[in-house]
């Protein structure tokens, strides 16, 4: 049975795809046929899934797309010349080099190569810095971005809540206090950001409206840190041993669902919440992309 107070990311997800579909069909009537190359450096299963998983929506809304893999072994200065082969092609407009990297090769050096036109992950310090400075022009990193989708077409009000985010980390925490505290009728929050070494955890998300997990725990958010009422968004990604499940392994999030799920008045399931938004906004961001290059 549905659950009434959940907020249906995979709904959404389809429903801004659907939109980025017609931008896709409106671009190659205008002879511009999107394209998006993704880099999987490495053999991580989970990688594999997640790249697998956006080249099927690339081609179900039309968008081209490639992936090149490296192996494991891969130098930075080899990923480089790779990246630099891509900034070059002007049927690439988007670039995503899929995390995690090889501890040998710098995160910060590859995503600081992508041409920040081209970074449809919003990853490069240019694009970062475009959303410090509330600049429109830039890219949004898709996770926090899709986040901020999920509050808005569910018709949460953003304004003036206070949003009580847990996590500081680069893809999600920083991005996420930065996109809800823009000066916009769609953000205008008051943000908090929760880490490892903030006193009192407990008390910070008992008073959030809008209760944001991000940290990589599984289950931490407990029926006792949420306000009745709240929203809560699930943004954790835990692999947890279960001898019961395929693999003996599966996935839950940094929300303990069953016990937050009836006082919470929205919230994400996970599976089926954020995740979808991720796909969802790396399209839209690519579909941008190819519009901005090709002055559509
Ligand atoms: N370059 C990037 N690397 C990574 C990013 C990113 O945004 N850019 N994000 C994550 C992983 N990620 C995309 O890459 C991602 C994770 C999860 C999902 C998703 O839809 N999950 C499903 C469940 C899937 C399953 O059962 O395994 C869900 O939540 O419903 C999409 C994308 C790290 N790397």
């Amino acid at each position: 049975m549905p659950v009434a107070n959940l907020i249906d990311g995979r709904a959404i997800a389809s429903q801004i795809q659907g939109e980025t579909a017609q931008r896709v069909t409106a671009l190659k009537a205008r002879g511009v046929e999107p394209g998006l190359v993704f880099v999987r450096v490495g053999e991580d299963p989970a990688s594999r899934v997640y790249v697998g998983m956006k080249e099927k929506v690339s081609s179900q809304l039309g968008i081209r797309s490639e992936t090149k893999i490296l192996p494991e072994s891969a130098t930075e200065e080899q990923l480089l010349a790779l990246v630099a082969q891509l900034n070059a092609d002007s049927r690439v407009h988007g670039i995503l080099v899929q995390a995690p990297l090889p501890r040998h090769i710098r995160e910060t050096v590859i995503y600081s190569a992508v041409l920040p036109e081209k970074d449809v992950d919003g990853f490069h310090p240019v694009n970062v810095g475009k959303l410090m400075l509330g600049d429109p022009n830039g890219f949004w990193p898709c996770t926090p971005a899709g986040v901020l989708e999920l509050l808005v077409r569910s018709g949460v009000k953003i304004e003036g809540a206070e949003a009580v985010i847990l996590g500081r980390g680069n893809i999600v925490g920083k991005p996420m206090a930065a996109i809800l505290c823009q000066k916009s009728k769609q953000a205008n929050a008051t943000v908090t950001i929760c880490h490892s070494q903030t006193r009192d955890i407990k008390s910070h998300c008992r008073r959030a409206d809008i209760l944001i997990a991000a940290m990589g725990v599984a289950k931490f958010v407990t029926a006792d840190m949420v306000k009745p009422g709240a929203v809560v968004v699930d943004v954790g990604v835990n692999r947890v041993n279960d001898p019961a499940a395929k693999g003996g392994s599966r996935l839950v999030g940094d929300v303990d669902f069953e016990a937050v799920q009836p006082i919470a008045g929205k919230i994400t399931p996970n599976p089926g919440g954020v995740g979808p938004m991720t796909i969802a906004m790396l399209m839209q961001n690519t579909v941008r992309a190819a519009e901005l290059a090709t002055g559509s």
